[in-house]
């Protein structure tokens, strides 16, 4: 799994690489230079024939502009055109970056094809009339912090940034973004304004926390990461890594050959219910066919025995049992992982029910996934402290659920997914995954996860419950509930994928029949 690291880890370990290692910063800068032109050119499939090719370079004073003018003598060196716009004074620049420029200068007494201007007005006239293969943008790197989305950039920057998306929108030039956009947040992904938005960004050594967040998104396009010669164990330990289809692959344990069903992962499902008023049966339904088609062998389900037939008629395979205590508590003793939550009720009978439930030994001592009302419950003040009392639980809120569990608004948790979720899991010592675009799976210590497979295809009434029921079903079958969570959400993020060409028309019956292409992509059988 990749490393993802905030702007401070990113510094942390680029002057580990400098003085543990005690190789040069401009040795860093030349290779991060260097990288990145070969990217930018393979990215316009101009790799084998530069020429011909002009490009703009735009340099700010910090290191970032640095990077700037050695991707500026790459390209030239591979024979394009380049045109390099400096926003600050040359005699301002740090030794490092002043070196990059000067070797630039002395290019020009060659009759190389290279333009240094100083200052974009003295630029302006000739890059209008300039027609670019690509923008390049050393403005800003991850030195840039900002405190509040839509902070205002000083000059001489912002009209910098405005320049190149104004130049972005109306010519066919790309604009690729050195390391970071510029104006966005490497560790937030809050973007000030302006802020560069990309087709591209070549970003240094490891991804930065700020791609998968807030506006991140939206400004970085296509992710390239260059090889710096920082190694990866300088960043260690690294405290955000990325899901990847071999994780999610080592997690599925497959069946033995010779194992009995009742060997291949047993999941208890406590959910669904039914009021006077209302049937959330089908929550129940959704949870049990997504642990069977995530391959469980035996799935068992507590739900109020008036809709056991509803519940054979939908999956024959499910063995159904009421809603007595102590019967539950014995199948719980039974199964090797248990689901309860999803449709059970917010009135106060099913919150103590699900309270009872959550004290039984049986039930804590187990692989637990706490999901939709069960988190009610345990939001509610009297209840809060249960979690330290489970074994290997897994609590899997979206948004709105994680708010009533940590107090705070879903505005500051949407703002910062990654530290809401690392703090919960550490205070509540319990593992968490929190559903969004990306999903962020925490466990008491580090290190977390973000899961970014999916799209809006998965925001559709059941897609929860049918994460919850695939989330059990890898437990179930010997994965840790972390685990379990994490590879679930990367299978289910996929199943959303792979269930219709519209992600807005996908349902969760959709989500549901894709569940087994999804797992079989990963071990590259075809269907
Ligand atoms: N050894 C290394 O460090 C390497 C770094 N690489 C590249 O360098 C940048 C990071 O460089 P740094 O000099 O730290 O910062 P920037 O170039 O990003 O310049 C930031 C610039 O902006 C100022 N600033 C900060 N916050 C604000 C704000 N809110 N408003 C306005 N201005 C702000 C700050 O004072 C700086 O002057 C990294 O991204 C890489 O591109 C190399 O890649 C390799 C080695
Ligand atoms: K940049």
């Amino acid at each position: 799994m990749l490393p993802v690291v905030t702007a401070i880890e990113m510094s942390k370990a680029d002057k580990a690489a400098i003085e543990e290692l005690r190789i040069g910063e401009s040795r860093l800068m030349e290779l991060a230079g260097s990288e990145a032109a070969d990217i930018i050119l393979k990215a316009l499939e101009k790799n084998d024939n530069p020429e011909g090719c002009s490009f703009l370079v735009v340099c700010g004073k910090g290191n970032n502009g640095g990077d700037g003018f050695v991707v500026a003598r790459h390209l030239l060196n591979r024979g394009a055109t380049v045109d390099v716009v400096l926003l600050c004074p040359p005699e301002t620049l740090k030794p490092v970056n002043r070196e990059g420029y000067l070797i630039l200068e002395a290019y020009r007494h060659h009759n190389e094809p290279l333009r240094i201007f100083h200052g974009i007005e003295e630029a302006i006239d000739s890059i209008t009339e300039t027609g670019y293969s690509a923008l390049i943008d050393g403005i800003l790197g991850t030195g840039l912090r900002i405190t509040q989305a839509g902070e205002a950039l000083p000059e001489p920057i912002a009209s910098a940034i405005t320049l190149l998306n104004t130049l972005r929108h109306n010519s066919d030039a790309l604009i690729a973004a050195l390391d970071v956009p510029s104006g966005l947040d490497a560790t937030t992904g809050l973007s000030a304004s302006p802020a560069v938005i990309a087709d591209l960004t070549v970003t240094m050594a490891f991804l930065k926390t700020g791609f998968f967040f807030n506006e991140g998104p939206l400004h970085c396009g296509d992710l390239h990461t260059a090889e710096i010669s920082i190694p990866r164990f300088i960043a260690e330990p690294v405290s955000t890594l990325l899901t990847d289809g071999e994780f999610a692959a080592e997690q599925f344990i497959m069946r033995n050959p010779a194992a009995a069903k009742h060997q291949n992962g047993k999941v208890l499902i406590i959910a669904g219910s039914i009021s006077s008023t209302s049937s959330m049966i089908g929550a129940a339904m959704l949870a049990v066919k997504a642990a069977l088609k995530t391959g469980a062998g035996y799935v068992c389900v507590s739900l109020p025995l008036t809709h056991a037939a509803a519940m054979h008629a939908f999956a024959p395979g499910a063995v159904v049992i009421g809603r007595d205590l102590d019967v539950i508590a014995e199948k719980a003793r039974w199964a090797d992982a248990v689901l309860i939550g999803c449709g059970l009720g917010r009135d106060s009978a099913s919150v103590s029910f699900i309270a009872d439930l959550l004290q039984r030994k049986e039930i804590a001592a187990n692989k637990l996934v706490i999901d939709a009302d069960a988190l009610y419950a345990l939001a509610l003040p009297d209840l809060s402290s249960l979690s330290f009392g489970f074994s290997d639980a897994i609590l899997t809120p979206h948004y709105g659920e994680m708010s009533r569990l940590s107090g705070f608004s879903v505005e500051s948790i949407a703002c910062d997914p990654l530290d809401t979720a690392r703090t919960y899991a550490e205070k509540h010592r319990v593992n968490l995954l929190l559903k969004g675009y990306p999903t962020v799976i925490a466990a008491p210590s580090d290190p977390v996860l973000l899961n970014t497979t999916g799209t809006d295809a998965l925001g559709t009434a059941g897609s929860g419950d049918i994460l919850s029921g695939m989330i059990a079903a890898l437990a179930a079958k010997g994965a840790t509930t972390f685990n379990a969570g994490a590879a679930a959400a990367w299978f289910h993020g996929r199943a959303g994928d792979l269930a219709g060409t519209i992600s807005s028309i996908v349902s969760a019956e959709d989500i549901l029949e894709a569940i087994p292409s999804a797992i079989q992509e990963i071990f590259h059988i075809e269907e």
